[in-house]
């Protein structure tokens, strides 16, 4: 043993030791720096490192969270798939929430390790998060090491990982915010859709297809089109058509086509898109902002027919100047020409009060693909907004009363809405609607009967015109002048009947089911409906005019 005298020396000797072993790893550490490449290098220490670490029947898989400059879908999906694997043994966790994200977010922390199972492979997985020394965020590097028995790698390369990227897919849609676009907007979007003016928020519109009082067979038919539609990827394909939908909702204001809307985007979960064309002045800006949407959206204009003057197709045939205004011709070349091609799963719904007003070759199929009717509310209407408003389930006393006035007046969902939430109380609240209704029939019967009468002046003051007219034709002797007469007469005279006719179908309708006539019509349907009636009435016309003609001829000549 050392005596205390002798420990200095001792300690002198080994520290004078330890200098020079020091000293000489420097220079041959320098020696080799400067003469072995750096090649040769990493694999001399690699081959030292292997030497030294005990044989593993393991592989581990590095995935970085970057693969150069672009993230890395492997870290981004293992990140999410990890989430649902959270042990309950977990020592620390970390938790986030974006202003905008509706859900927590917990993930495992760095160090942290997670067991995973498939096929019977045992497979680990560990979070590595390295800082630089210098603590600054730019230089730190997280990655995933995912450790399992050598034998399955060609498993987990070929099944497990894609697996963990279909259910991170998954998870993200289940966790989407649904967005509405604007270019109103003063937000950025934070998924980058890029460029065209758009700013987002999260759609907040609490709309479903459960809430929303519409016709049962038209919400069936609705979801139904929407379902076939996001499923039918390769028939799109197939037939060679851009994978696109085209909706047309008509009816009178507050009767639910915003609702609507807001309703088949939480359905579907697909970003809105609400373009104001009365922004846009050119066709290649309606290009720019077109084409910076994105997939799984829903493109919506409303109020098409007073957005923008779009009636005028001729005259734009005539004096086109497609890229300094915008034009029809340059709307449906988005919808259905060349550039509709662009991006997958798109629906576009045009919304208008006044279906009558638009432009035919806007209606025709394929480009809306189908019509439908928002109409005044139905009893059916009424059940779903009282089960909504008041919990109400038709079991109510007043109940009856008030859906044989329904029957009978033109309200708008969107008028028994705000009656209903007029109080807590259903009583009251439906005490309120059944007053509401009863002044509304009262002022309805009274508008068409003014309306009636307004009419019929002015069909007495054409018919006298007409009857002065002919009997001066008549003395004239002029043939012409008397066939432009009768055939005004006979117009007329349709007219009378049509107005009768619609009268009667009116008080029959409310009658037997108030306003609501809600339904969807394919387009091309609708239209051929259309076209054979229009030409009935006309085809018909025409042949009375040629005998009412001939018979004056037949009497005053
Ligand atoms: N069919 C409906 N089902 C449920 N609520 C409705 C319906 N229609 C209207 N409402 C209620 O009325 C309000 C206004 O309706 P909405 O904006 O959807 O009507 P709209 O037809 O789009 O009207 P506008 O043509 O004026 O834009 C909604 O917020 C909703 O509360």
């Amino acid at each position: 043993m050392l005596s205390f005298k002798e420990m200095p020396m001792t300690a002198s000797a080994l520290f004078s030791a330890y200098a020079s072993f020091s000293a000489t790893m420097m220079l041959v550490r320098s020696i080799a720096h400067e003469l072995i490449p750096h090649e040769l290098r990493s694999y001399l220490y690699s081959a030292v490192r292997h030497l030294f670490t005990p044989l593993s029947s393991d592989l581990t898989l590095i995935i970085d969270e970057f693969s150069g400059m672009a993230r890395n879908q492997v870290f981004d999906a293992a990140e999410l798939y990890l989430r649902t694997k959270v042990s309950p043994k977990a020592a620390r966790l970390r938790v986030a929430k974006a202003p905008r994200q509706k859900v927590l977010a917990v993930a495992i922390d760095r160090g942290e390790q997670i067991e995973d199972e498939f096929d019977e492979i045992r497979l680990s997985w560990r979070f590595v998060w390295t800082e630089p020394e210098n603590n600054s965020r730019s230089g730190e590097k997280r990655h995933f090491e995912l450790s399992f028995p050598k034998k399955f790698k060609d498993r987990v390369l070929g099944l497990y990982l894609p697996s963990v990227l279909i259910r991170a897919n998954a998870i993200k849609e289940e966790q989407k915010a649904v967005k509405i676009h604007s270019r109103e907007c003063p937000y950025d979007d934070e998924d980058g859709g890029g460029g065209g003016g758009w700013g987002s928020v999260n759609l907040e519109h609490p709309s479903t297809f459960e809430t929303l009082a519409m016709e049962p067979e038209l919400k069936r038919a609705i979801m139904e089109d929407l379902d076939r539609f996001v499923r039918r990827k390769e028939f799109y394909k197939k037939v060679g058509k851009a994978w696109k939908r085209g909706y047309l909702l008509y009816g009178p204001p507050g009767t639910g086509k915003s609702s609507l809307i807001a309703a088949m985007a939480n359905y579907l979960k697909f970003d809105i898109y609400d373009l104001d064309l009365t922004s846009i002045y050119s066709n290649s800006d309606l290009k720019r902002v077109l084409l910076s949407t994105t997939n799984r959206s829903i493109l919506v204009i409303e109020d098409i027919d007073c957005s923008v003057d779009l009636q005028n197709r001729q005259f734009e045939e005539h004096f086109e100047t497609s890229n300094t205004r915008m034009t029809l011709s340059g709307l449906l070349n988005f919808i259905d020409g060349l550039w509709s091609s662009c991006g997958d799963e798109r629906i576009i719904v045009f919304t208008t009060n006044h279906k009558d007003r638009l432009d035919p070759a806007l209606l025709r199929p394929g480009r809306m693909d189908m019509h439908i009717n928002l109409s005044y509310c139905s009893t059916n209407g009424f059940k779903t907004l009282a089960s909504n408003y008041l919990g109400v389930q038709g079991d109510h006393r007043l109940c009856d009363e008030i859906e044989g006035l329904i029957s009978g007046t033109q309200v708008t969902p969107a008028e028994v809405a705000e009656e209903l939430m007029k109080g807590d109380d259903a009583d009251v609240a439906l005490e309120g609607l059944v007053n509401f209704l009863k002044r509304k029939k009262v002022e309805t019967s009274e508008t068409h009967e003014k309306e009636r009468a307004e009419a019929a002046v002015v069909m007495d003051g054409v018919a006298n015109f007409l009857k002065r007219k002919k009997a001066e034709s008549v003395k004239k002797k002029d043939k012409e002048s008397l066939d432009a007469v009768v055939a005004l007469e006979e117009l007329v005279d349709l007219v009378k009947r049509k107005k009768i006719e619609a009268d009667d179908v009116l008080r029959k309708g409310n009658q037997e089911e108030g306003g609501g006539d809600q339904k969807a019509e394919a387009g091309p349907d609708s239209k051929r409906l259309k076209r054979s009636e229009n030409g009935n009435g006309v085809r018909k016309s025409r042949r009375v005019v040629r005998r009412r003609s001939g018979r004056a001829m037949a009497n005053g000549f």
